[in-house]
């Protein structure tokens, strides 16, 4: 925390002005998911599809392939975002491409995740259960695969009414064959209010001024740039990956860093305190 008077005043404020004006908006892959468990990597939304049985020996090959090229390029902290949005575009493009070459039915979506390694944080009921029984919408803003997403929430039975998501949806033919990808493509770094102005969360997005916003990338800071009337937001940043490179910057940009944490303890424990479940 670089600022710890700047999180409490925050905090307090959150907690005074009540639940009616509060609202979270978070990322998904490695921010409600896990980043690792037992020393291995977790699937993000669309490494579920990537890995998965539907997908033949080549495909999977060349989705590796583009992962182990753009990632790096994705959390590089010496290139700007304006170096890394066209290559993001780019991977996220050919990475499409290729899972419409694999012909993925909507009804497999289900075996699929229910198949993969996936995994929520630590403690992820708690955060639904307490948004969810306040009446605290919850906005997901997410580069990944829209479609996989909401499945391992409902899989995990915390895809409550109160929650709207953002991301990236597969459009499927009357044969319920993958056919495309709809538009806006949202990647990690285009996650702001030129893509959230076209979807109908947006009007809902802007009615309520306290925010928490919870991320992982640096791209992640720009999920409340839709709200026009910000009076409080308190930013929460996972540090999962490259941990000593990445200090210096997440720490000028985030309000709390958590590092290596796959808990969403610290996020629960402020809103008990702001529900008022805490003195
Ligand atoms: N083909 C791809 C493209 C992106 N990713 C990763 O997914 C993450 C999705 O973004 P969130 O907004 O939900 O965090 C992103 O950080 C990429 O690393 C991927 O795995 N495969």
């Amino acid at each position: 925390m670089k600022n710890p008077e700047h999180v409490q005043r925050v905090i307090s404020a959150l907690r005074k002005e009540g639940t009616d004006k509060l609202q979270v908006i978070s990322d998904f892959d490695m921010t409600l998911s896990r980043f690792g468990f037992n020393g291995r990597r977790c699937p993000t939304s669309h490494n579920i599809l990537d890995n998965s049985r539907v997908i033949s020996e080549e495909g999977r090959k060349k989705l590796k392939d583009l992962l182990h090229y753009y990632y790096p390029i994705e959390i590089d902290p010496n290139r700007t975002m304006e170096e890394k949005r066209p290559l993001m575009v780019e991977w996220w493009t050919r990475a499409h491409d290729l899972l419409l070459q694999q012909k993925i039915l909507k009804s497999d979506i289900a075996k699929i995740v229910r198949e993969s390694e996936v995994m929520l944080r630590d403690r992820v009921n708690t955060f639904f259960d307490q948004l969810h029984q306040h009446n605290i919408p919850l906005f997901i803003f997410s580069a990944g695969v829209g479609d996989v997403l909401e499945e391992v929430l409902r899989q995990a039975k915390v895809f409550h009414p109160n929650i709207n998501v953002v991301s990236n949806y597969m459009d499927f033919d009357d044969k319920g064959v993958l056919r495309q990808f709809k538009e806006p493509l949202i990647h990690t770094y285009n996650k702001n209010n030129a893509v959230l102005e076209k979807t109908e969360h947006f009007q809902l997005l802007s009615s309520r001024s306290n925010i928490i916003l919870l991320g992982d990338s640096m791209g992640d800071l720009s999920m409340a740039d839709g709200v026009a009337n910000v009076e409080n937001i308190l930013t929460i940043g996972f540090l999962n990956d490259k941990v000593d490179e990445q200090r210096g910057k997440y720490r000028d940009a985030y309000d709390i860093v958590l590092e290596k944490d796959e808990t969403l303890d610290v996020v629960n424990g402020i809103l008990c305190y702001i529900l008022g479940d805490l003195n």
